[in-house]
């Protein structure tokens, strides 16, 4: 059961106490890849995965029968400073899309067999121009924290977090540079697609951003450069950790906000995986700060959990060839 998120100091006490993946289970898993009709290791970087989500989910033998997708939408007060190629009333015209049916999202998740939920975040109050003043107040982190935390059903058995929010580049990029360090201009990309003049503008406005209300501490980051839909990834993630529900990441807006989760204690984003690095310049980088080697990279840079939801068929056959494959013995095949 996932215990009621009351304040930001439960947040943080939940994340330090949340349970490792279970060792009996991660052993059982490891000997029986071992077994298995095939080579050592030639399964490559399946069988890795397998063991992980094995160890997980408590079972040597898993299976995955319920993978969820959360789309989260949030508005972003830094678009006054011109930031993105869209104009900030298509976040809440997407989200129309998402429950019509209509998005690349609707489709990748339903290819992956999972259901897709959608939550939009308070989209007519944008968070503050992070320029001006922090982008939002404790209360209104903490009320996105909770809008993510309380997304996650309890009986799925895999998670994937993605997000829609027309600007929500530059946050994420701020957030990688206020917590990584180096210039914003390595940070800063084209998100969905400006120009080089944009992309001086934007990099200026990270810069700003950083400057004014930079901090160390991943809470304080996602409050003062993050957005509503940035701080309900992070509840979501936090909340699968709590019951041991494996994530797989999606692209540079999504690592952000797990980024933000790993700075505030140590194998916090264990439970997660990284379902593809996206063509966003600074994701890879990003990537490499969490320590995550992603599974796919085709070029995309949509966002919605996209590439999370195309990672979800690896993780899956993964685990189905980890549970249905035969053992050497099963199948009397000679294991050299
Ligand atoms: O996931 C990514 O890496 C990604 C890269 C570029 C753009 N996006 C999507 O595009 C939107 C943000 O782009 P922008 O230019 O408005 O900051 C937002 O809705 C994201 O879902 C997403
Ligand atoms: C049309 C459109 C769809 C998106 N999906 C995620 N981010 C997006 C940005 C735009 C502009």
């Amino acid at each position: 059961m996932l215990p009621e998120l009351t304040d930001l100091s439960t947040f943080r006490a939940q994340l330090a106490a949340a349970p490792g993946p279970d060792t009996a289970a991660t052993q059982g898993a490891e000997e029986r890849n071992g077994q298995l009709t095939k080579p050592p290791g030639a399964l490559g970087r399946l069988e890795d995965l397998a063991i992980w989500y094995a160890g997980w989910r408590g079972d040597a033998r898993p299976s995955i029968e319920a993978p969820q997708v959360i789309v989260f939408a949030g508005n972003h007060g830094v678009t006054a400073q011109g930031v993105s190629a869209f104009p900030p009333e298509v976040t809440v015209q997407m989200v129309a899309n998402f429950q019509h049916g209509g998005a690349a999202i609707n489709q990748l998740a339903k290819a992956a067999g999972a259901k897709m939920d959608v939550h939009a975040l308070d989209l007519e109050n944008p968070t503050a121009d992070f320029t001006q003043a922090p982008a939002m107040t404790e209360d209104e982190l903490l009320a996105a924290l909770q809008t993510g935390w309380n997304a996650v059903d309890p009986s799925s058995d895999l998670l994937v977090v993605g997000e829609m929010g027309i600007g929500n580049t530059t946050p994420a990029a701020a957030i990688g540079c206020a917590l990584f360090g180096g210039e914003a201009g390595e940070w800063t990309g084209r998100g969905t697609g400006v120009d080089d003049a944009g992309l001086a503008n934007k990099t200026r406005v990270v810069a700003e951003g950083v400057a004014k209300h930079g901090s160390d501490d991943g809470l304080e980051v996602l409050q003062r450069l993050g957005g509503r839909e940035i701080a309900a990834m992070a509840g979501a993630i936090a909340a699968a950790r709590v019951l041991r529900i494996p994530v797989v990441l999606d692209g540079f807006i999504c690592c952000a906000a797990a980024a933000c989760l790993a700075k505030i204690a140590g194998g916090t984003l264990d439970h997660t995986v990284a379902g593809h690095q996206s063509a966003e310049g600074a994701h890879g980088a990003l990537l490499g700060h969490l320590g995550k080697e992603p599974l796919l990279s085709l070029g995309l840079r949509l966002g919605e959990g996209s590439g999370g939801a195309l990672a979800i068929n690896i993780v899956k056959s993964a685990v189905a060839c980890h549970s249905g494959m035969a053992t050497f013995a099963e199948a009397g095949v000679s294991d050299g």
